[in-house]
């Protein structure tokens, strides 16, 4: 199966975005990291930043909002022109309206849960979301470590879909490298968000053309 690359610009030059999404152009799509210090303890870019990876981005831009609120920002994501946008489960008071409404404006709608998040609360609403993020790190910082035990969560959401006959894409998300990248895979992932395996190569193309093969090759 065909498995997408969206390295995550989190890893990248903050001081030269416009370029940085250049240079990952044989990509599936950049993603975005959005993260507002109260969801998560970091902080990067808002609607302003994302507005201009838009605008200088070759490929489409998916969303990750690690904000608290997400039924209040989120939409807003969608306005800007994100082909997809994420918002976590636990930030979401109302997952299936923001769901409703990101994609009547025009978007990819995508649901992330945290490693401590079970995946039983989306079973059975599958068919409202374009993608389910699992994510394989605590969300807040690249560079971190892949828990193989998430691929359990992948697994049934692999099994769910398929049962359910929905072509819902399945992202991980959090130290994808050569090493992980196949067992994500493996587990039916088929979108791999990579940010320091990226932008931390010398050729980020090579090891987006190196991601995609370890995964398809599983
Ligand atoms: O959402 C996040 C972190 O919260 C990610 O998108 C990271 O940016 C992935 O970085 P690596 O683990 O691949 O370095
Ligand atoms: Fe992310």
């Amino acid at each position: 199966m065909a498995i997408a690359i969206n390295p995550s610009i989190l890893s990248a030059d903050f001081g030269r975005l416009a370029e940085e999404v250049q240079r990952i152009s044989t990509a599936d799509a950049v993603h975005a990291d959005v993260m507002d210090n109260a969801f998560v303890p970091n902080l990067t870019f808002g609607p302003p930043v994302v507005e201009r990876i838009v605008q200088a981005s070759p490929i489409p831009v998916d969303a990750h909002l690690m904000i608290n609120d997400a039924d209040r920002h989120a939409p807003a994501y969608a306005d800007l022109g994100c082909a997809s946008v994420t918002f976590h489960l636990e930030a979401s008071a109302a997952p299936i309206r923001t769901a409703r409404e990101l994609r009547r404006r025009g978007a990819r709608a995508s649901v992330a849960i945290r490693p401590a998040t079970p995946v039983d609360g989306l079973l059975d609403i599958l068919d409202e979301f374009d993608q389910i993020l699992v994510m394989t790190v605590e969300p807040g910082f690249g560079g971190q470590a892949f828990l193989p035990s998430m691929m359990a969560k992948v697994r049934r959401l692999r099994t769910a879909i398929d049962a359910a006959g929905l072509s819902t894409a399945l992202q991980v998300d959090g130290g994808i490298s050569t090493e992980t990248a196949g067992q994500a895979a493996d587990a039916g992932a088929t979108v791999l968000v990579a940010g320091s395996a990226v932008y931390g190569a010398e050729d980020p193309a090579a090891a987006i053309a190196e991601l995609r093969t370890r995964a398809e090759q599983r």
